[in-house]
């Protein structure tokens, strides 16, 4: 069952657009040595849609080689709208892969039954434990808690990314009645850590992984305080890395940060405006104090 923080890896671009390795290798050793609890690769922040192929299978061999490295677990993304191109890419994607971040399909909003079967087929071809990615807010499809619950219980299944967008009532019985639960939405971290998730993949600790790996230490120790010191100290740069589509702001303060070289992200993602910057970086600044 996945524990602790994995980071989703913003996917570096040049100014030339091109993918930029280095970059990709400076960040993925920049989290892993400040306590992230696993790499992840090809997800929304990793802007995966917008990759080629071949994009997508250097991203995957660079961090496959950096995970191994520091011992540590490398999720890979997977999933589209229909079941056999989903399949045909776990396929690819397993041999690399300790887990892979299969998405609920998308826009065809399928019956709950439909989303079942999806993953059953994904699980069963991949022979790699998968993590739903449960993202209602994107994918236009809305999940019974009964129907989660299933998917929890499903010999490939190792967990779900819960991004709900809240904290409703089918996240707190998803959490009092399931196990492998990690949290999805940023800003919800600290409380879904409390009511029982064992995770999270938080595009913010692209920025701040030492203290969101010390939140969820915290939490894990029972050391309530620390928590939620930590919490209200990175909400503040949570929501300002959100303040528009991600990962634009989250790239532009990596880059400012020189952790990686260039802040490009592809289009239709556009650069942050330059305040939405400045406050990401003032707000980065504070938490670190
Ligand atoms: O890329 C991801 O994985 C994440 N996606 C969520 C989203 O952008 O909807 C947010 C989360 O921080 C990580």
């Amino acid at each position: 069952m996945p524990h602790g923080i994995h980071v989703p890896l913003v996917t570096p671009f040049g100014p030339d657009g091109a993918l930029d390795v280095p970059s990709l290798e400076r960040l993925a050793h920049h989290v892993l040595a400040e306590g992230a609890a696993g790499l992840v690769v090809l997800a929304t922040t990793g802007e995966a849609p917008l990759l080629t192929g071949d994009e997508r299978r250097t991203v995957v061999a660079t961090c496959r080689k950096i995970s191994e490295a520091y011992g540590t677990p490398l999720t890979v993304g997977v999933g589209t709208i229909g079941t056999d191109e989903s399949v045909r890419q776990a396929i690819d994607r397993a041999a690399d892969a300790d887990l892979l971040l299969a998405v609920v399909p998308y826009y065809l909003r399928p019956t709950d039954e439909g989303v079942l079967d999806h993953f059953a087929a994904i699980g069963t071809a991949a022979g790699v434990p998968l993590i739903v990615y449960n993202v209602p807010y994107r994918t236009g499809k809305t999940l019974r808690a009964e129907t989660l619950l299933d998917l929890l219980a499903a010999p490939y299944v190792a967990g779900i990314k819960h991004c709900a967008g809240a904290i409703d009532a089918d996240t707190l019985t998803l959490l009092a009645e399931g196990r492998g639960v990690l949290g999805g939405d940023d800003a919800f971290l600290y409380p879904l850590l409390q009511l029982g998730a064992t995770g999270g993949i938080t595009a913010s600790a692209n920025v701040a992984p030492a203290a969101f790996a010390a939140m969820a230490d915290a939490v894990r120790d029972g050391d309530a305080t620390r928590a939620l010191d930590l919490h209200n100290a990175l909400l503040p740069l949570v929501n300002a890395l959100f303040a528009e589509p991600s990962p634009s702001v989250i790239k532009a303060v990596l880059a400012e940060r020189g952790l990686i070289a260039d802040a490009a992200v592809r289009s239709p993602l556009r650069p942050p405006t330059a305040a939405s910057l400045t406050t990401a970086l003032e707000r980065l600044r504070k938490s670190e104090s």
